[in-house]
């Protein structure tokens, strides 16, 4: 059986940590793709230095660094990376002008060389970046996802786990909507061992949590100063390729295209999803109550915004 092939398009902060993450759980072979010039050389150097990390780790992934799309022909996966990453100051939505063109010339090249692959969007502002690469593959909507529940939530649960003194494997939560400051984080699915987060933290206090989840980008770009968060954005998008190789049926959440869904109308944004070989098998429709519902509209709306202005620079 051929090892499953995974490409990572932009070998920068997330990008290369990503495959790092792929290749010490063993998910497959994986190609880095970065642009030519100046820097024609970083992926092949980056792929180079992770191959000779296989013997400590013990992974056999082969790891290719490129500036060539024939090399990732016929991915299963393809993760996106590429575009720029925000500064101390900027929103990602600062973003929009640069990651669209960069989005549109990838995506270009994804569906003429992997044409079945399921696309992991990781770029910013995401919930607009996956809406652009499904409109440029013209892939099939389950496979065109966006990376940011995933990433979003942990951060939540770290939080919880770090407010409780309690394991990180004990808090289970969830949160929607764009990737952005509007992101609903759902107080009603958040648990610790079973028991609803609302027994254990005050309401006061579980606001400034999600509070703090809901700037946790800004939190990272702050002391960085010179880009932002990867390691785990790139832990969350080596879990959703996780999801789709090893066929999970994860339920995590997932920037997702929605049209009955949530009444959404036809954009990406993030709600819970089932995660498998197919990409998103199935979008899991909650009961929100009136208070979560106004939330996510509002959150909805703010990436309708956004979609809107994309539409007139690309
Ligand atoms: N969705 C999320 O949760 C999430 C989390 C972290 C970062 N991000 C976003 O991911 C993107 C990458 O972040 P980063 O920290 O890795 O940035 P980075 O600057 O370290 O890496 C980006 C890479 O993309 C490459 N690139 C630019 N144009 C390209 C093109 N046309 N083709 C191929 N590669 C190209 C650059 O050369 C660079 O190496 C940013 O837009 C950032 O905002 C999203
Ligand atoms: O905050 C950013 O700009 C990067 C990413 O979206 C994050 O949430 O860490």
């Amino acid at each position: 059986m051929r090892r499953a092939k995974i490409s990572i398009i932009g070998a920068g902060n997330v990008g290369a940590t990503c495959a790092h993450w792929c290749a010490v759980e063993q998910l497959g072979d994986i190609v880095l793709l970065d642009i030519p010039g100046d820097m024609a050389d970083m992926p092949r150097g980056k792929a180079l230095d992770l191959m000779e990390s296989s013997p400590i780790f013990g992974f056999d992934s082969n790891i290719v660094g490129t500036n060539d799309y024939a090399d990732t022909a016929d991915s299963d996966v393809v993760v996106i990376t590429a575009g720029i990453a925000r500064k101390p100051g900027m929103s990602r939505d600062d973003l929009l002008a640069t990651n669209a063109k960069i989005m549109g010339l990838v995506c270009e090249q994804v569906k003429k060389t992997s044409p079945n692959a399921v696309v992991i969007v990781v770029s910013n502002p995401l919930d607009a970046m996956v809406q652009r690469a499904l409109q440029v593959t013209g892939f099939p909507p389950e496979r065109v996802i966006g990376q940011a529940g995933v990433l979003d939530t942990a951060r939540y649960r770290t939080f919880i786990a770090m407010e409780l003194g309690v394991s990180v494997e004990d808090v289970s939560a969830l949160l929607m909507g764009g990737h952005g400051d509007t992101m609903v984080p759902l107080a009603s699915c958040t648990s610790v061992g079973g028991i609803p987060v609302s027994q254990l933290i005050k309401p006061e206090r579980l606001e400034e949590i999600i509070d703090r989840a809901r700037k946790g980008g800004a939190e990272i770009v702050g002391l960085l100063k010179t880009g932002s968060a990867y390691y785990a954005p790139a832990g969350a998008t080596a879990q959703m390729v996780e999801a789709v190789i090893r066929d999970k049926k994860r339920l995590i959440p997932c920037a997702a295209y929605c049209d009955k869904e949530y009444g959404v109308g036809g954009f990406y944004v993030g709600v819970p999803v089932i995660v498998g070989t197919g990409g998103i098998e199935k979008i899991v429709e909650l009961d929100l109550n009136e208070t979560e519902q106004a939330a996510f509209k509002k959150s909805v709306d703010a990436v309708k915004e956004l979609v809107g202005a994309m539409a007139k620079l690309v």
